[in-house]
């Protein structure tokens, strides 16, 4: 007997995910769920599929979330699934909480849902802050001791920083970054040999506006309209490298994301939009 599932699907900065409550409905194979029903031609269409689960393990948090890439690999965080996640509990009436605890992969982050409206259920999240905990670089041996690293593909080098924000992200600045041919140069980044878990890339230049215009090649789904973590690996690089200072606005294809490297605590605060597009019900 087939059986069916009936999912969200949600985009934020438009970096779109199909979202299934776990606690609901089994994915017994998200991998392959993920793939199948990412397509766009013949599936739902999205960069990938998040399970909304409770937590587990004996870990302190409020909700779980899984995230699985179009390629059917499982990624250990999503900045901006982390920030639909708290819109859909929130205005789903999963919860009235409006800071929640979110177990991943790569620890528990902290969503703050700003509300606007009077009453439920008019109140709305006009947008999340995330707390993204703290970065960290892992400068492969093969690079000199900088934070920094240089990958050469075809004829073109880029010098960029490694940082990762529980997934692994490389930062390459640029002066091209309207014209730049991301798809050929992050696909073939992401399968450098420096990067044995595979790498997502972001192409990032400072614009006048004081801005940083960042594209983005993502691990498993390839080029997406935004990337949370991605925005803030861009941010910790331009900080780090000494472009910019400690709060940046990441422009990216589908939106603008808000970045604060807090020098208090070394977290990385992540603040921007989530929106519901469309819900559904799939065969399994
Ligand atoms: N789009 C996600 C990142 C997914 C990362 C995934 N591509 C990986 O393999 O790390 C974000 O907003 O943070």
């Amino acid at each position: 007997m087939t059986k069916s599932v009936r999912f969200t699907k949600m985009h934020g900065a438009g970096n779109d995910y199909i979202y299934v409550d776990a606690q609901k409905y089994d994915v017994s194979d998200p991998s392959a769920a993920a793939i199948a029903w990412s397509n766009r031609h013949t599936g739902i269409g999205s960069d990938g599929l998040v399970l909304i689960g409770k937590p587990y393990g004996g870990v302190d948090a409020d909700f779980s979330m899984r995230i699985f890439n179009a390629d059917g690999s499982e990624a250990k965080m999503c900045g901006n699934a982390s920030r639909c996640i708290g819109k859909y509990l929130y205005e789903r009436r999963l919860t009235d909480k409006t800071t929640i605890r979110l177990q991943t992969l790569s620890g528990v982050k902290i969503l703050k849902l700003h509300l606007v409206g009077n009453e439920p259920p008019e109140t709305k999240v006009e947008s999340v802050t995330v707390d993204m905990l703290a970065p960290s670089f892992r400068v492969p041996e093969q690079y000199d001791e900088t934070v920094g690293g240089v990958l050469t593909v075809g004829s073109r080098t880029f010098h960029g920083t490694f940082v990762s924000m529980g997934n692994p992200h490389f930062v390459c600045f640029v002066d091209d970054i309207d014209t730049l041919d991301v798809a050929r140069y992050g696909s073939a980044m992401e399968y450098a040999t420096a990067f044995p878990e595979r790498c997502n890339i972001e192409f990032a230049e400072l614009k006048s506006d004081g801005n940083i215009r960042t594209r983005v090649w993502e691990r498993g789904s390839g080029i997406t309209m935004a990337c949370g973590t991605g925005a803030c690996a861009t941010a910790v690089a331009a900080a780090v490298t000494g472009r910019a200072l400690r709060r940046s606005i990441i422009a990216m294809d589908g939106g603008t994301l808000h970045i604060e490297w807090n020098e208090a605590d070394g977290h990385v605060y992540m603040t921007g939009p989530a929106a519901f597009v469309f819900d559904g019900e799939i065969e399994i």
